[in-house]
């Protein structure tokens, strides 16, 4: 009985070798060996892509997108919200939306922000990624930085 796999991953098998390997779906990260189910222990790490949506009361109402930002913090969710529902009604993907409109430098690699563990993130987004299961995306969290929808990869 074939081990059942985390959520995300995906068996594969290679088409020069034959070989089987595991790929995750979210991030592309290939490997050769049966990734398993980690363990939500203290220590342990996650991985997410974020799409923010930043606002005039932001920590740095500045972007790559934007010198400066001048949007409501309602416009902001309005905004992401749209984001949102482009995405969960697979009219776009997280990726594409994040790398076009996410006002994060992390935009550069379509959301991803790697993997962290507790204590490095605003703690918000922090215990909203750690609450999550790998795959799902979040509904609007708030930082000092912005508005947030956060996909959890990993
Ligand atoms: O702090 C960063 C860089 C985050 C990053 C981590 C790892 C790889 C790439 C980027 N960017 C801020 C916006 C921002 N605020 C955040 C708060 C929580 C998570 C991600 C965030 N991104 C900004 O640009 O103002």
């Amino acid at each position: 009985m074939m081990a059942d796999l985390p959520a995300g991953w995906e068996r594969k098998v290679s088409r020069s070798t034959g070989q089987e390997y595991f790929l995750n779906q979210y991030t592309k990260e290939s490997r050769w060996e049966l990734p398993t189910e980690p363990a939500q222990r203290e220590g342990d790490t996650v991985q997410c892509s974020h799409l923010l949506v930043k606002h005039s009361g932001s920590r740095r109402p500045s972007s790559w997108r934007e010198e400066n930002i001048t949007r409501s913090k309602d416009e902001a969710r309005v905004i992401l919200q749209g984001f949102r529902n482009k995405i969960t009604s697979k009219e776009a993907s997280f990726a594409e939306l994040a790398a076009k409109y996410s006002d994060c430098s992390s935009a550069k690699r379509a959301g991803d922000l790697g993997p962290f563990g507790r204590g490095q993130m605003q703690k918000p987004f922090e215990d909203a990624t750690f609450a999550m299961q790998v795959g799902e995306l979040s509904e609007i969290v708030s930082t000092d930085s912005g508005e947030h929808i956060i996909l959890r990869t990993a």
